[in-house]
């Protein structure tokens, strides 16, 4: 097997990374018909397996679930996941043959093994789906020429696409059909059916391919999303401990703030996150995030080439063959943190206290955001995926550190997520020791406080400079067809 991606020509690379059509509700009048009385089976029961199957089983669909031999013996977490929620479990010898639609939700790492023990148990026409296009686009994963091959990719940990479906919205949803495997031409008729099942429709479905899902994929959660809020939440823990900020109340700060200030930013952008601030507050954010994203877009740049190239994927899949040796030392070391074990007090912060002394939080986000979303537009991905994977999914990720810290985080998002994240971590932080020098008490731990006023015209150009950010002009017209997003109370 080969990287598919790199067997395209550059003509189907650039066709490829650019295929994303926002759909339009009407699109979903169908509902979940396509896949209505089918035999759908989730290889997996894990963080997508578990939520996606709990959604689907709501919207009326029948659902199962297939482990491995091993899994169902030992009564392993994934069988009591599926077991507990009253969901038949069997062995794929038992599930398999009579399915219409068998999705893999196992880890990226797995799906070559699972694939090819899977496949020649399947029956003649039926469909495959993956979350993540890994398997198909970075290994060249090749299926049989009678099976249609899709994809619906939440973006979003698993645990928030059940949370937003229990609150009636959704999380936005990437759908697509390989077009080496659309024999019977259903692949897109069922792709929007389980779209609509899992709930993704209300929150913004876009037809795209598996080419433009892996690569915006990796590099959202390699950087702002993962990555970024792991460097920012150590480097601003430590700071503000070493400056003798009580560290009980440093770690809830940021436990808590990345959920508060990113809230913001679902509801109304970068724009509304910064109007949270003070205007001077707003004005020193605004220049600690122009110097961070003047420090940090080489390293969001390698980024995203080592991922263009098949650069990353290859040293990761090294990795995988060595045992997880670097996943499982730098997961260990996360671990270790003096953030990590630090305990929290149990004082209230207020919502407004988040923004007011996480000034520095606020840069981080917004830099993180913008660069992200610059990386992959710059690189042939369309600015509506691009958003999903930057601005949007942020907050997604932000809920998972409110609820355990880094723990959490790592623990929900795929290995191969957690795997990019500390890649991105381990080089990050080097690269902000002399910024971090630079930062006091007065943009992180305590409210930020200035002896100038502020200048008007600079404001002035300063909110220009944010509002008009191609971010923010995609992100208004996307946000408003998300009718039925929630608020999220702060702690
Ligand atoms: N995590 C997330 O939120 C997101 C994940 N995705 C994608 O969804 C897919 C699933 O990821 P995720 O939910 O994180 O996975 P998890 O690690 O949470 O779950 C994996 C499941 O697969 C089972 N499994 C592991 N190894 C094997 C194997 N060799 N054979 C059969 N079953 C196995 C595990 O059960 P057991 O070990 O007990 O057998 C477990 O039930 C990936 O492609 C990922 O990229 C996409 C969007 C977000
Ligand atoms: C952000 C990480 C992710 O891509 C996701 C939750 O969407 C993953 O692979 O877990
Ligand atoms: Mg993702
Ligand atoms: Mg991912």
């Amino acid at each position: 097997m080969s990287n598919y991606f790199n067997t395209l020509t550059l003509r189907q690379k650039l066709e490829q990374l650019g295929q994303c059509r926002f759909m339009d509700a009407s699109e979903f009048e169908d509902g979940v018909n396509a896949l209505k009385g089918k035999k759908i089976v989730i290889v997996g029961c894990g963080a997508q397996g578990l939520n996606q199957g709990l959604n689907m089983r709501d919207s009326g669909l029948d659902i199962s679930y297939t482990l491995r031999q091993a899994a169902i013996d030992q009564k392993r977490q994934s069988y009591i996941n599926a077991t507990s929620n009253d969901f038949a479990v069997g062995t794929y010898e038992e599930m398999l043959p009579t399915a219409d639609l068998i999705i893999n939700l196992t880890p990226d790492k797995q799906h070559t093994n699972v694939v090819n023990a899977v496949m020649p148990l399947m029956k003649k026409g039926a469909t495959l789906s993956y979350s993540h296009g890994f398997n198909i686009v970075e290994e060249g994963m090749q299926i049989r020429k009678d099976l249609t091959v899709i994809m619906v990719a939440p973006k979003s940990p698993g645990s928030e696409v059940r949370e937003e479906f229990k609150r009636g919205f959704g999380v936005p949803t990437l759908t697509a059909v390989h077009p080496e495997n659309d024999p019977e031409g259903k692949g897109w008729a069922q792709a929007k059916a389980y779209a609509v099942a899992t709930g993704g429709h209300t929150a913004g479905v876009l037809e795209s391919s598996f080419v433009a899902e892996v690569k915006s994929d990796l590099m959202g959660e390699q950087t702002i999303l993962c990555g970024l809020l792991q460097t920012g939440a150590i480097l601003s823990f430590d700071k503000m401990v070493a400056e003798g900020i009580d560290a009980g109340y440093a770690a809830k700060l940021i436990q808590y703030g990345w959920e508060t200030t990113t809230e913001a930013l679902k509801h109304g952008g970068i724009t509304n996150m910064m109007d949270r601030l003070s205007n001077p507050a707003k004005v020193e954010a605004f220049r600690l995030s122009e110097e961070l994203k003047d420090i940090m877009r080489p390293l969001f740049q390698k980024h995203m080439d080592d991922i263009m190239t098949g650069h990353f994927s290859k040293t990761m899949m090294e990795d995988w063959e060595n045992d997880d040796i670097n996943l499982l030392t730098w997961r260990a070391a996360t671990g270790e943190t003096a953030f990590e074990k630090q305990e929290i007090t149990s004082d209230e912060i207020p919502e407004q206290e988040y923004f007011d002394h996480g000034t520095l939080l606020v840069a981080f986000v917004r830099a993180g955001v913008e660069l992200a979303f610059e990386a992959m537009t710059e690189s042939g991905i369309i600015d509506a995926s691009a958003y999903y994977e930057s601005l949007h999914e942020t907050p997604l990720i932000a809920n998972t550190i409110a609820r355990m810290k880094l723990a959490e985080m790592n623990r929900v998002i795929s290995d191969t997520a957690e795997y990019g994240c500390y890649l991105f971590d381990h080089a990050c932080k080097p690269l902000l020791t002399d910024f971090m020098k630079t930062i006091s008490t007065n943009v992180i731990g305590k409210p930020f406080s200035s002896e100038n006023g502020v200048d008007n015209q600079e404001l002035i150009r300063i909110n220009k400079i944010i509002r008009n950010h191609p971010v923010e002009i995609v992100g208004e017209q996307l946000r408003a067809s998300m009718t039925a997003m929630k608020v999220i109370k702060s702690v």
